[in-house]
């Protein structure tokens, strides 16, 4: 391979396979894709050739749910380190969660939000705005402030709690109609989650840890998706975990309720008996389910019933998760392993193709998000170069401790998983070369 740089460069994808088709080779240039030729017919004068027989292209990945941690908590995570682990990823987008300290439920946090995204120049950084002041479920916050603001926030919520209140969230549904926004549920009923620590169930009785039921996911899921039917306004479902979920989302948007849901790759692998460890790094919210419940998110994700993987990248201080079950916060690391899983879980079982995993990773998280004009493009000339280049082949061990965020807590820690992401283009640029983070500024944007 040529010495790679990340300049303002011209790449030549040699041989690659754009959404897993007929192999082509793929010109990157001032910033689009500028051409894309039969194998062997692009030129390669003064460019980067980069041979990807193989290799399958895909549309930069989109996160709908991220935890970046900045403002607050930079222990755990920065806007910077976090959107260098979703570029190695295959990121060129994420949606920063509101649960920051302070929360990002003003026009101030989130245009600083978004500020800081640009200045690291990993990927594109869209905040979230909280649905109500200060996550506390009590009064709306300033969400048309948001939405004018220059992070123009159209995804709002109160993630890491739920919106309980049932007269809040018909006002939180009816708000965002006004600018096209969409209100992402974190569905938990509180009080039939009091002290929850893991799933309730057969393991969680064993282990003798409080459980948290599928019906408090599922009842906040059906209560919502009448409220969004009866206001005529757009619900997003996050980190759907159950069986019963995927059946109300199932039968709402059979009566045509403008209802979209997504799983996380840990809920599409991992199950509640993990519990028996009693090693915090699998405690998690909503908790690790049941095989059938895997199972059964397979299968709404295969047939369209859950529009998309989102990562719930979650990261946590060794303080906060090297502790006893009930003291561990809830939550763990995803952005860097979430295209893994889904290749292990939904691709290599022939349950998806690399089209469908280019729709579920990239255009309708974009288009969910409403920020389908710039991420989540088809990959043809003239289009942005928001691109991720994978080696489906090859396989690797996940190495907890050297990954690109500031934490460490992902569950996938010596896991054996296949596919990995060479190249990341963040119009153009190379954010990732031979799966290695490429700062923009050597020595500041690399650094923690
Ligand atoms: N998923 C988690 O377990 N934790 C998230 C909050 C959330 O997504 O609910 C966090 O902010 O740590
Ligand atoms: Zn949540
Ligand atoms: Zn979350």
């Amino acid at each position: 391979m040529t010495e790679l740089t990340a300049g303002p460069t011209t790449y030549v994808l040699r041989g690659v396979r754009p959404l897993g088709g007929d192999a082509v080779d793929v010109v990157l240039d001032a910033g689009t894709v500028a051409e894309i030729t039969a194998v062997g017919a692009a030129s390669a004068d003064g460019a980067t050739v980069i041979e990807a027989a193989d290799h399958v292209l895909l549309p930069g990945l989109v996160d709908l749910h991220t935890h970046l941690r900045e403002p607050g908590r930079e222990d755990a995570e920065t806007v910077a380190s976090g959107t260098r682990a979703a570029a190695v990823g295959g990121f060129t987008a994420v949606h920063a969660m509101a649960n920051t300290s302070p929360v990002a439920d003003t026009a101030g946090v989130v245009e600083q939000v978004h500020r800081l995204g640009e200045q690291a120049g990993w990927a594109d950084v869209f905040p979230v705005g909280a649905v109500t002041v200060g996550l506390d479920g009590e009064r709306l916050a300033e969400l048309g402030a948001m939405a004018d603001s220059a992070a123009r926030v159209r995804v709002f919520s109160d993630d890491g709690k739920c919106v309980h209140d049932p007269v809040l969230m018909r006002r939180a549904l009816e708000y965002v109609k006004a600018f096209d926004g969409v209100v992402a549920q974190h569905a938990q009923e509180p009080r039939l989650t009091d002290g929850a620590q893991m799933n309730e169930g057969v393991v969680s009785a064993q282990v003798g840890l409080a459980g948290w039921p599928a019906v408090a996911e599922e009842a906040i899921i059906a209560r919502d998706v009448l409220l969004a039917e009866h206001v005529g306004s757009r619900l997003h479902v996050c980190h759907l975990s159950t069986a019963g979920s995927v059946e109300i989302i199932r039968w709402a948007k059979s009566r045509g309720i403008d209802v979209t849901a997504e799983v996380t790759p840990h809920h599409l692998i991992l199950t509640d008996e993990l519990a028996r460890t009693y090693d915090a790094t699998y405690k998690v919210n909503p908790p690790l389910r049941t095989a059938a419940d895997v199972e059964a998110v397979r299968d709404g994700l295969a047939d369209g019933t859950i529009d998309i993987v989102a990562t719930d990248h979650a990261p946590h201080t060794r303080e906060d998760k090297d502790c006893e079950w009930g003291a561990a916060a809830f939550g763990m690391t995803g952005l860097e392993t979430a295209l893994s899983v889904v290749q292990q879980t939904m691709v290599d079982t022939g349950r998806l193709t690399w089209a469908d995993v280019a729709r579920v990773l990239s255009t309708t998280p974009a288009r969910i998000g409403r920020v389908e004009a710039v991420q989540g493009r088809p990959i043809a000339v003239g289009e942005p170069a928001n691109l991720t280049l994978v080696d489906p082949s090859a396989r690797r061990v996940v190495d907890g401790t050297s990954q690109a965020t500031a934490s460490a807590n992902t569950p996938f820690r010596d896991h054996e998983l296949p596919g990995q992401v060479v190249a990341t283009f963040l119009r153009g640029r190379a954010t990732v070369l031979d799966g290695v983070p490429v700062p923009v500024h050597p020595g500041v944007g690399g650094a923690r």
